[in-house]
């Protein structure tokens, strides 16, 4: 009896010789507690710690008013990575969680102060709904403190789905984000 050959799906990983696609990705990080510049530093450390990632620009550091949260949160810094990965979204999340947890990240209501927050903004031009990620940020189109440092490690960026950062930034306007003069490494 011959074997009929099971179906099997070609796909894109597959098709470039089964080496894994490099995606570019970007970040966005944000502290408002502690040492809110060691934070964001022993992060930028630590994705370039991380296997399979690696970290191309970092941007300016901004202080930001905080959007959103109980009123008693103080200012943000943040800052925005692009990166180059091969890593799959759903590593990439777990990494970015784990870097979240070692700087003492305590999860309690939606906006609250944190230590240190790292967001996926963009991977590569893919879009992702699933219960535990969305991509592009649902929010990124509407945040400063996202666009403005964004534009400056990437003049012609894009925001899959919502058109140029700058245009996006000039719509939203640069209120309540101030480019410090503070160099990371
Ligand atoms: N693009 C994304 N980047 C990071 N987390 C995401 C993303 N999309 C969905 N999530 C989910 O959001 C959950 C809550 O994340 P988090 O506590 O950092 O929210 P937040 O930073 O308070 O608010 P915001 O999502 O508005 O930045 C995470 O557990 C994660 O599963
Ligand atoms: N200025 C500023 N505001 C925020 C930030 C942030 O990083 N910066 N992050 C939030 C939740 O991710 C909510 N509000």
């Amino acid at each position: 009896m011959t074997e009929t050959p099971s179906p099997h799906v070609i796909d894109a990983d597959t098709l470039s010789g089964g080496l894994k696609p490099i995606r570019q990705l970007i970040l966005s990080l944000g502290s408002n507690l502690g040492d809110r510049e060691a934070n964001l530093q022993g992060a930028v450390d630590a994705l370039r710690d991380t296997p399979d990632v690696v970290v191309v620009e970092v941007s300016p550091v901004y202080e930001t008013q905080p959007v959103g949260g109980p009123e008693e949160s103080g200012p943000y810094l943040n800052i925005v990575l692009l990166a180059d990965t091969t890593l799959n979204v759903d590593l990439l999340l777990e990494r970015a969680q784990a870097i979240e947890q070692a700087f003492g990240r305590e999860r309690s209501v939606p906006g609250a102060p944190r230590t240190l927050d790292v967001d996926l903004i963009t991977y590569g031009q893919k879009t992702i709904e699933t219960e535990e990620l969305t991509i592009p940020h649902p929010r990124a189109h509407e945040r400063a403190f996202v666009l403005a440092p964004w534009l400056d490690i990437e003049r012609d960026a894009v925001l899959p789905g919502h058109g140029p950062v700058s245009e996006l930034l000039a719509k939203v306007g640069t209120d309540g984000v101030t480019k410090l003069d503070i160099e990371l490494q």
